[in-house]
């Protein structure tokens, strides 16, 4: 069974269409790359995935046990965001936030879970750090021990590498491959084609107000505009 189904659907803003007749289906497991060329709507997709933004037409839906509260999402970060003035322990446990209902504190079992996924990011020496103080590469595994909290199953983030030196780079996508290793399945923007195709199982291209291309990652690199995109990205060939 699909973790999350997209059926023929329309996304945009305002009833303006960006993208139509778009049909894919994630299954467990599974790594997908989200790729395409700039304001193609990749973002666009991955908040009316989330449900923050309805779509146009069609339907979208989680299975496989996954509801719609317990998705992890690593968004991109704005520069307010990198100036956040919480400690990395405070960052962490606000993943816990929709376990939380109607209760106004967080349980022995969220503080446990927080720590859980700062271990699982190497990073519980900097609890008591200032989110604001760490280096770009320190602050995207915040949020991604910070995403563990809300899911078990289902990761979704959008250019997680964005701006970061190809050391931190490299160390974020060994995370993000080490946690779909462990079952987590992985739906990622992501404008490297050359970590996507290395690292995806799948992939999806999106633009010129239509899909491209849905399918594995192999097929992808077979098929024209695999081609020809990882050509013009100058990736590998
Ligand atoms: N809140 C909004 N209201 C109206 N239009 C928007 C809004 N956000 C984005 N758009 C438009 O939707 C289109 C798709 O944008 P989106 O950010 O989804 O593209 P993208 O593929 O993620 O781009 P990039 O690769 O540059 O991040 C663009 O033309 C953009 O200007």
């Amino acid at each position: 069974m699909a973790l999350l189904s997209c059926e023929n659907i329309a996304l945009g803003y305002d009833g303006d269409t960006i993208v139509s007749d778009l049909t894919f289906e994630v299954k467990s497991g599974n790594y997908l790359c989200i790729v395409g060329e700039n304001g193609s709507g990749k973002s666009t997709l991955l908040k009316t995935m989330l449900h923050l933004i309805p779509p146009i037409s069609g339907r979208i839906h989680f299975g496989d046990g996954v509801q719609q509260n317990e998705v992890g999402y690593l968004p991109q970060q704005t520069i307010v965001q990198k100036d956040f003035p919480a400690s990395v322990w405070e960052v962490v446990l606000s993943g816990c936030v929709n376990r939380l209902g109607l209760r106004p504190f967080y349980r022995k079992e969220e503080k446990k879970l927080a720590l859980k996924s700062m271990e699982r990011m190497d990073i519980p020496d900097l609890a008591k750090h200032s989110y604001r103080d760490l280096s770009g590469g320190q602050q995207q595994r915040v949020l991604l021990a910070r995403a563990l909290c809300a899911t078990r199953k289902l990761l979704i983030l959008d250019e997680p590498v964005a701006g970061l030196d190809p050391k931190a780079t490299l160390d974020m996508y060994s995370l993000i491959e080490k946690l779909n290793n462990e079952g987590l399945t992985i739906i990622m923007i992501s404008h490297d084609i050359t970590a996507a195709t290395q690292y995806a199982s799948h992939i999806l291209h999106i633009g010129n107000s239509q899909p491209l291309f849905f399918g594995e990652t192999k097929d992808y690199l077979e098929s024209d505009i695999g081609k020809l995109y990882v050509h013009m990205q100058g990736g590998v060939s």
